[in-house]
């Protein structure tokens, strides 16, 4: 029986987060999360019977292939959490196999190991941290399966949160790039700015999530 996605929305915009912000790109937007991080700003699609369309590989790639025809090429899978998908790695098998770059955004909380294999997607983790309520919930052994390519990510929502990101660089010596960005409207970037010069982070970069600037922040699709 073929496996079917249950996707949330598909979009192409500009990336507004990571290593390739700026730039267009397929969003896959799947629906399920085992999270609740108290400050989500995707919660309509977090419960697994969130508004959906089930969709096969070959319509997700039928969408891919569209993007492709309008310049795109880099895609990223988010949600909810991707890597609940059990066809995950089947569609960035694929994807990969039409030359597109692939970022997946994961929570954290879903072990890596069984993904990390030599045709794989760049990923963009977060590390959740206090102020998230989600903390006891992440893998920390996952930070060491991450590389160059990849990203850890640190949504900051309190000096609490800068802190204990602080700790968590020192503790598992990341060598991915490793991401700063605040919990839209909650914490002051200033503030972020000072707190990394403070530390004199110099290998992290501070993110501002780009299309909350150019739309609405609660626009969807974006
Ligand atoms: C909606 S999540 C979906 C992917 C995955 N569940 C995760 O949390 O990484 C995509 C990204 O948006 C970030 N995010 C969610 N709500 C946010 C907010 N209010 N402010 C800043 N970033 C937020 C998440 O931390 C994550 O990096
Ligand atoms: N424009 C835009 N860029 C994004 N990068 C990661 C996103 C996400 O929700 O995972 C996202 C998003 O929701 N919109
Ligand atoms: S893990 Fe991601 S999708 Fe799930 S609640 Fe947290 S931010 Fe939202
Ligand atoms: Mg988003």
């Amino acid at each position: 029986m073929e496996q079917l996605f249950s996707l949330a929305e598909h979009f192409i915009s500009i990336n507004g987060e990571g290593q390739r912000a700026g730039e267009l790109a397929l969003f896959l937007r799947f629906t399920g999360c085992d999270l609740r991080c108290v400050w989500c700003d995707t919660l309509w699609a977090v419960p697994k019977d969130a508004p959906h369309k089930d969709k096969d590989l070959r319509s997700l790639l039928d969408i891919a292939r569209d993007a492709v025809s309008h310049g795109v090429r880099n895609v990223t899978l988010t949600g909810g959490e991707p890597l609940m998908q059990k066809g995950i790695v089947r569609l960035f098998e694929a994807l990969l196999d039409m030359g597109l770059r692939v970022e997946i955004e994961t929570n954290g909380s879903v072990a890596l190991a069984p993904f990390i294999r030599d045709k794989r997607p760049d990923f963009n983790m977060d590390y959740k941290l206090p102020d998230s309520g989600m903390e006891s919930r992440m893998i920390i052994d996952n930070i060491s399966l991450l590389q160059a390519n990849d990203t850890l990510k640190f949504v900051c929502a309190s000096h609490r949160d800068l802190l204990r990101a602080y700790e968590v660089i020192q503790q598992t010596k990341p060598k991915c790039k490793v991401y700063f960005s605040p919990v839209f409207g909650k914490i002051e970037p200033a503030d972020m700015v000072e707190f990394i010069k403070e530390k004199g982070l110099g290998e992290v970069r501070l993110q501002l999530q780009l299309h909350k600037f150019i739309w609405d922040p609660q626009k969807r699709g974006v």
